[in-house]
């Protein structure tokens, strides 16, 4: 191994430091307060669990994404969690065991096996929220105000929310009743939003024309609120879920318009990105200059039937690291640069500098005053004058 080797971070594994470092502190700070306030209890969940548990109901983009490992102890295998979402949805139905809604939030390191383009690096620090027992417009509409204001806090600005609705590609498939092969080609067509390959293998497979005619549509209905009446009128003769569904994104769309009207609303109903095991609404929050989604979720009904209790459920995740990039503000340099003396006095002064949350930064026996604005980032300093210790303005320090 050579010395050029040696610090090579693996790929998408990346390292914070300062002051990125601290922007990430005090924001994950302010976002936990914020949720705290909102009336949401916070949960750390376990980084390694046994692979059974953790891949439960969840599907196979989350198989893919964890990173195996065995376990010494039992010999079974184990997962470290790439997705806190699942292990927050089996503290619900079997840790938690609590009636009614339930709120909860994580900030929580995460691990991903492949990096894509969509979910940036392969160690982000996922914060986010859960909202259990609650199936409701209310429920969706709570979470995403908290996305809002998390993305407000991280200093962005111009947001674009892209909603879709699972429910009405789930609906449509189900009624074409193509086996699992078919459907997983044709699922990951649309995702990639290839309009060729979806059109050539729903024509191939799907022999209602009306039903591939509705299919074909799908991943052409994407734009403002307007797609949801020009949805209306290509589903007319789909069933009842699929109107269910739009009538739902008609409601958020209101809802949504009357409390943040100056968010961009964009809808996609073709929005199939995610994790498998959401059942209904979805959306990813966006900002120019930003390539990945700053906040995503939605709705993932029943995920805890797996652990027992089957609960309606929705919720949004956030990777702090790329939410702290968002804002290029530099932490105050507010500190005090105290001498290395070993002054009874000095050291009284600096206890209760510190004890007042003053950042007291006491120079080492041989430390020269350099860079005190910039690595120590003090404007301050405590100097003895006519025999009194006393704070004075940096540039006054000798
Ligand atoms: N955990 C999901 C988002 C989510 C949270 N809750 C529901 N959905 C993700 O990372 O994409």
């Amino acid at each position: 191994m050579t010395i050029a080797d040696r610090w090579l971070l693996p790929d998408g594994m990346d390292e914070v430091l300062p002051p990125q470092a601290l922007r990430m502190e005090s924001l994950r700070r302010t976002l936990l307060d914020t949720y705290y306030r909102w009336g949401y209890d916070m949960v750390v969940p376990p980084p390694v669990e046994f692979l059974d548990s953790l891949l439960t109901g969840t599907g196979s983009d989350l198989d893919i994404q964890t990173f195996k490992l065995t376990d010494q102890h039992t010999g079974r295998m184990m997962g470290i969690s790439a997705d806190v979402t699942p292990q927050v949805a089996r503290m619900d139905a079997h840790s938690l065991h609590r009636e009614g809604a339930v709120r909860l939030c994580y900030c929580a390191h995460v691990l991903r096996a492949q990096a894509d383009e969509y979910q940036g690096g392969r160690s982000p620090v996922q914060v986010g929220l859960e909202l259990f027992g609650h199936s409701g417009i209310d429920a969706d509409v709570e979470i995403l105000q908290l996305v809002l204001e998390s993305l407000d806090v991280a200093g962005a600005s111009h947001i674009h929310l892209a909603i879709g609705h699972i429910g009405i590609y789930r609906a449509l498939m189900e009624e074409a009743g193509l086996d699992a092969q078919a459907r997983g080609r044709i699922f990951e067509a649309i995702e990639r939003k290839a309009l060729g390959d979806s059109d050539a293998l729903i024509e191939a497979q799907v022999a209602d024309a009306a039903l591939a005619a509705m299919l074909k549509a799908l991943p052409r209905l994407h734009g403002g609120v307007e797609i949801l009446d020009q949805a209306r009128t290509m589903f007319a003769g789909a069933s009842a879920s699929v109107m269910a569904a739009l009538d739902y994104l008609v409601q958020l769309q209101q809802r949504l318009e009357a409390s943040h009207g100056d968010v961009a609303l964009y809808f996609d109903l073709a929005e199939l990105r995610g994790y498998q095991y959401h059942t209904g609404m979805v959306f990813a929050a966006h900002v120019s200059g930003y390539g990945q989604a700053l906040a995503k979720g939605g709705r993932y009904d029943g995920t805890g039937r797996a652990f027992g209790r089957p609960r309606p459920a929705t919720g949004c995740s956030m990777d702090l690291k790329l939410l702290a990039s968002l804002s290029e503000q530099q932490p105050p340099a507010d500190g005090v640069w105290a001498p290395a003396e070993n002054d009874a006095e000095l050291q009284a002064r600096i206890r209760t500098l510190r004890g007042e949350g003053v950042r007291v930064v006491q120079a080492l026996p041989g430390q020269d005053g350099s860079a005190l604005e910039t690595h120590y980032r003090c404007d301050r300093a405590l100097i003895k004058r006519d025999g009194q210790w006393g704070i004075v303005p940096i540039s006054e320090m000798k």
